[in-house]
């Protein structure tokens, strides 16, 4: 591991006002130590993809993951009101889904950041899966075109060019960028890549939304 590859400070990311309504109401919400469950369950899918237990092991791992299921079953929420995923400016954004992205710069029309893939995300081979990498380059796009003052923004296209085998357990580093900006097209441009190899590289066209097409970020709702 070299010195650019240790944990960094994750930098401030800049949210447009939309964006910053619909996580605060999460992180004003959250139980003190969901940040903590999040990282436990990132964990949890790791270890599960990487573990063949014996039957014992399998007997004892079920029924500790079902009680864990039927404890935060009984405080289900809707949508507008769940935690997951709202965190935005924590390197996870409070989900498992994708792997975290520690960002190190941003502007309102680049990013920079590093990520790593777990045996999670394993493809075959000790190879990141390609729907995998789609997915980290939809959420660094989604993060993206969620700062400065665009409009919230959904992607209408997303291509990917695997150029080379992405690595798990590696540092990887990732950039993206506004490659141009045309009425409600937002077009993009991102790479992935594993010290100097590039891994894959992607383009996207990202649609700001018509008013009619975005969600007021919803109105708290009243106690009790
Ligand atoms: C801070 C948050 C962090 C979160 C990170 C996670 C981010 C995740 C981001 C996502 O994954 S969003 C979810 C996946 N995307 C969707 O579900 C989008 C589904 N599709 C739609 O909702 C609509 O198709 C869409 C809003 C994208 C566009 O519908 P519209 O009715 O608004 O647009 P319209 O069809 O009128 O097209 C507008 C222009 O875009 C063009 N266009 C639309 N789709 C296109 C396409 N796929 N390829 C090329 N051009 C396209 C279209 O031709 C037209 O061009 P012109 O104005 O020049 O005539």
């Amino acid at each position: 591991m070299t010195e650019s590859d240790r944990p960094q400070p994750h930098v401030a990311v800049p949210l447009n006002g939309y964006w910053t309504e619909w996580s605060a109401r999460a992180a004003r919400n959250a139980a003190p130590g969901w940040a903590a469950l999040v990282g436990e369950m990132a964990g949890l899918q790791d270890t599960f993809a990487a573990a063949a237990p014996p039957p014992e092991a399998v007997a004892e791992a079920r029924s500790l993951v079902e009680q864990t299921r039927a404890v935060l079953a009984r405080h289900e929420v809707g949508d507008d009101d769940q935690w997951f995923g709202r965190f935005l400016p924590a390197p996870d954004r409070g989900q498992t889904f994708s792997p975290p992205i520690r960002l190190t710069g941003i502007t309102e029309h680049a990013l920079a950041g590093k990520t790593m893939f777990g045996r999670f995300h394993s493809g075959n081979n000790s190879a990141a899966h390609g729907g995998g990498i789609a997915l980290l380059f939809d959420d660094l796009f989604g993060r993206l075109v969620s700062v400065g003052d665009i409009p919230p923004a959904r992607t209408a296209s997303l291509s990917v060019n695997y150029r080379s085998v992405t690595p798990l357990d590696e540092p990887l580093a990732v950039e993206a960028s506004v490659a141009e900006v045309d009425g409600r097209k937002l077009y993009l441009t991102g790479t992935l890549r594993h010290g100097d190899r590039l891994c894959a590289d992607a383009t996207a066209l990202f649609l700001t939304l018509r008013p009619e097409q975005i969600r007021p970020a919803e109105a708290e709702a009243p106690p009790g």
